[in-house]
């Protein structure tokens, strides 16, 4: 009888939410490797919740769905994908087959030399999955209490998605599989045209856009026509030129502090520096409003506005908080650093790298988007790389 077959994936813990992103691509990618040879896979999307980075107290954020953030139709048209509460009705019940902890291999590489391969191996790591009495293996599961796994196994696996295609139509026998620690593996082709479809496809729930457009419209002059930044809701027809975006009448920034500080890192400016930074910038394009996005604790948050007190951020209500959670505040700041005229991140955040690529898709002059703060005292600050978009 005809049935799906579903790729279910997870990420380690600490990761936060851009990098979770990153990895959607991969499995993307694997599922496309999947059901170009006949057989009918799909993509089952990891609940949001339990994010390191989602600090904001009192606020349920847990079992989130995909939907609350992008846009489900748009992710369809790329690949088959749907939500955990859909494969669990579908599926008749919270079961997972078989789940494939993914690991590195123990050894390293052997001989110095970089090969691909995938094998069955004694787990490295101690399992977060354990046997309850009726045989099946409890774990997390995105907060969904009643999931449980029907066999816990563990790979190594050194290459990129598409290896475990062979892997997984082997285990054809089940139904559902899981892949944890999916950032294990790499990239099918980093910044080629499917990955390229898969990101482009990924466009943000129209709530917090519009929440976006409207901030932009109120306080920085900024609108889509006046800006030449018009949207394209079916992304499989946004193709703007490069170099066709001009962007509101303002700086974007995104500040990166938090866990990028506290390792003293030297690409990271202080804050003094990069206040100096922004005034430099703000001369230097002639523009007079300053956008901040940034996860900067009370204090740093107050010392920024001694020292750049005509910057505005999106500071949400208790209430929008309630509904838009930190991810979709997140995003909202994503949308308004997009759409500025000229945009500064953070070195190595991917959080920085997911706005470069939202421009690219808008269609700005890559000089003003590839650029990130240096440290105070940072030698050689080179400048983020731009990836051109593959249509
Ligand atoms: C060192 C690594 O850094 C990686 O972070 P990095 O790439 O910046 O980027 P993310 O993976 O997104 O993690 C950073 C998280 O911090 C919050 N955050 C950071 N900057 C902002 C901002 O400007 N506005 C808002 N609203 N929220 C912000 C947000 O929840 C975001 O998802 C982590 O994913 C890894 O776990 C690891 O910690």
């Amino acid at each position: 009888s005809f049935h799906w077959l579903y790729l279910l994936y997870d990420v380690n813990p600490p990761e936060g939410f851009n990098l979770r992103r990153d990895v959607y691509i991969r499995m993307a990618s694997l599922v496309k490797t999947l059901t170009k040879d006949g057989d009918d896979w799909v993509l089952v999307l990891p609940p949001w919740g339990r994010l390191y980075h989602w600090q904001s107290p009192d606020i349920y954020q847990l079992r989130i769905p995909w939907g609350e953030f992008f846009s489900l139709t748009s992710l369809q048209v790329n690949v088959p994908v749907i939500e955990y509460e859909e494969f669990i009705a579908e599926n008749g019940g919270p079961f997972i087959d078989q789940v494939l902890v993914l690991q590195n291999y123990a050894e390293g590489w052997t001989d110095g030399k970089w090969e691909e391969k995938v094998d069955k191996r004694p787990c490295i790591e101690k399992l977060i999955y354990s046997k309850d009495k009726q045989g099946f293996y409890r774990g997390w599961f995105w907060g969904y209490e009643e999931t449980r796994a029907r066999n816990v196994t563990c790979i190594s696996a050194q290459g990129h998605a598409s290896i475990m295609a062979p892997v997984l139509q082997k285990n054809i026998t089940v139904t559902s599989v899981m892949l944890d620690r999916a950032e294990t593996l790499l990239h099918d082709h980093y910044a080629g045209k499917d990955y390229w479809d898969t990101r482009r496809s990924m466009v943000f729930a129209k709530h917090l856009r519009l929440i976006g457009d409207n901030f932009r419209a109120t306080h920085l002059n900024s609108t889509d026509i006046s800006d030449s930044t018009v949207y394209s809701e079916d992304w499989t027809r946004m193709k703007a030129k490069l170099g066709s975006a001009k962007g509101g009448p303002y700086l974007g920034v995104h500040l990166r502090r938090k866990d990028f500080i506290w390792g003293h890192r030297e690409d990271v400016p202080s804050l003094k520096g990069a206040v100096k930074k922004i005034r430099s910038l703000m001369k230097k394009h002639k523009l007079d409003k300053v956008f901040l996005a940034t996860d900067a604790d009370g204090g740093e948050l107050k010392e920024l506005k001694r020292l750049l007190p005509e910057m505005l951020r999106f500071d949400p209500s208790i209430e929008d908080l309630e509904l838009l959670k930190d991810g979709g505040v997140a995003i909202i700041d994503q949308w308004i650093c997009a759409h500025a005229r000229f945009f500064i991140g953070t070195s190595v955040s991917t959080f920085s790298f997911r706005i470069h690529e939202e421009r690219e898709i808008l269609g700005f002059d890559p000089k003003t988007t590839y650029n990130r703060f240096c440290g105070d005292s940072e030698k050689e600050c080179e400048q983020p790389t731009h990836w051109k978009i593959v249509y």
